[in-house]
């Protein structure tokens, strides 16, 4: 780890405009024995330790000019970059490269985490980040209000456990009956997934509505699970009568037969998880835009958040803060933004990030298991801002364990489920 102390005793400096805060930042590390030069595109080639205090958190513009060519000068060295407060580059509302940015080895931010800093290309860019709260005051830090929350399991569970015991007494009725709905003909994975993960995560029932030939997938693999092959709304009725929680999506596709199943869901009053093809039809023209007298968690990967926003997914990820906030607004749900750092966003203004996950993550069915644990969590009494965010935390430490165990390349969706077991425990 590279320290403050360490730092002071290095020569690496940078000085590119005489504005007066720089002329007296350089003021003071020359009293610290910093040697000043002008920038010429070149740094000294025997700098064993480079600190970036180049660009900070006020950067809103692609960078240009001589920063981006000292950024280019920073990543081409061989020696480590250090970075203050936030690398060169990066926005530190969201996460976002503007144009080029410094690939830190170690970043030390003060007073508080800028989300940029764990979402989109941030994590990528910041190297080992570390965190000072300087020599402010509880007062004059809380002058500086957070954007949203930094959420891990490990913060999560710090003080109480990710769930509460259960009583000795309990039995499955205490535990939620989650009824999933999706599988059509080729995507009877997607649903048998997330029928999977609910009954690990938990619940006291699971059962699912998907296409009749996908009945002996779901059995075959989770038999604990029930499942019904189903053609009409009239066969969902029973279904849902049954149920205390629903799920819809993973592998519904976009046919008729799925319309009809999202419309029974649609009308139903329970607590529900959307994903995948029930986000993108309730984006299409025409379609159920608000649900504010229900408990509704929302899960989009980006392009699912574009086509819920009308918009693109590079507008979704130039500001994935402001993207979940206005689906959240929008469809007054709760909404987990997906992808690296993934945003849970409330109707109410909340905002938190988990910074649990990693890039074996990016593989069919991941988003799957999401779904089955979100509902699984909310089968078990949770709110949906909670079990969003206890959710996202689970899943992602869960892929964080198997890809410690065996690596990133090669993770399977279903991989997570032991671990999703002992962490729910
Ligand atoms: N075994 C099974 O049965 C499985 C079944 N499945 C089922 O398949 C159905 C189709 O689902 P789907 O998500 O593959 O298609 P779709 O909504 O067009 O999304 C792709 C678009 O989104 C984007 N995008 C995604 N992530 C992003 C990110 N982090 N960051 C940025 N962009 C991101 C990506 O953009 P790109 O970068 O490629 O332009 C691309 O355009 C669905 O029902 C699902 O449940 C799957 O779950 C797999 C396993
Ligand atoms: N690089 C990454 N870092 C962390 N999490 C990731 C990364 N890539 C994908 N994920 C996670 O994996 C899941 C992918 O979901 P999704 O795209 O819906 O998959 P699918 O539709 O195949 O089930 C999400 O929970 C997302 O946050």
């Amino acid at each position: 780890m590279i320290t403050l102390g360490e730092v002071d005793s290095h020569r690496a400096a940078l000085s590119l405009s005489e504005s007066q805060a720089r002329t007296r930042a350089r003021t003071e590390a020359e009293a610290a024995g910093v040697v000043a030069t002008i920038f010429d595109s070149n740094l000294p080639d025997d700098a064993d330790l480079i600190v970036d205090a180049l660009l900070g958190t006020g950067l809103n513009a692609v960078v240009q000019g001589t920063f981006a060519d000292a950024i280019w000068a920073m990543n081409q060295h061989t020696a480590p970059v250090f970075s203050v407060d936030i690398p060169s580059g990066l926005n530190a509302s969201t996460g976002q490269i503007m144009g080029s940015a410094v690939n830190a080895e170690s970043t030390l931010t003060f007073i508080g985490l800028k989300p940029g800093l764990i979402t989109c290309d941030g994590p990528d860019v910041c190297g080992e980040l570390y965190f000072d709260k300087l020599a402010l005051s509880k007062v004059e830090r809380d002058a500086v209000p957070a954007q949203a929350q930094r959420v891990s399991y490990y913060l999560l569970t710090q003080d109480a456990p990710l769930l509460m015991p259960r009583t000795r007494n309990s039995h499955k009725g205490h535990n939620g009956h989650a009824l999933l709905l999706g599988g059509d003909a080729g995507l009877g994975g997607a649903i048998s997934m997330a029928a999977d993960a609910c009954c690990r995560v938990g619940a006291g029932l699971t059962s699912c509505a998907t296409r009749p030939e996908n009945v002996s997938v779901v059995l075959a693999r989770r038999p604990e699970c029930m499942a019904a092959g189903v053609n009409s709304g009239l066969e969902v009725q029973p279904l849902l009568e049954r149920a205390t929680v629903l799920a819809c999506g993973p592998g519904l596709g976009r046919t008729s037969w799925a319309e009809l199943l999202l419309q029974q869901v649609i009308q139903s009053d329970l607590p529900v998880v959307l994903d995948a093809d029930a986000l993108n039809i309730i984006a299409s023209p025409g379609s159920q835009t608000e649900f504010s007298e229900r408990d509704v968690v929302l899960t989009p990967h980006p392009g699912e958040a574009a086509r819920l926003l009308d918009s693109t997914i590079a507008d979704v990820q130039s500001d994935r803060l402001a993207a979940a906030t206005a689906i959240a607004e929008t469809y007054h749900a709760v909404v987990i933004l997906k992808g690296h750092g993934s945003v849970i966003a409330g109707p109410d203004g909340r905002l938190a990030i988990c910074t649990d996950g990693n890039p074996g993550m990016g593989t069919g069915g991941m988003g799957d298991v999401l779904t089955g644990v979100v509902a699984g969590l909310l089968a078990q009494g949770l709110s949906p801002w909670e079990a969003a965010v206890r959710g996202a935390c689970l899943h992602s430490a869960a892929a964080d364990m198997a890809a410690d165990s065996d690596g990133v390349r090669g993770l399977l969706a279903t991989d997570l489920l032991p671990y999703i077991r002992q962490l729910v425990n």
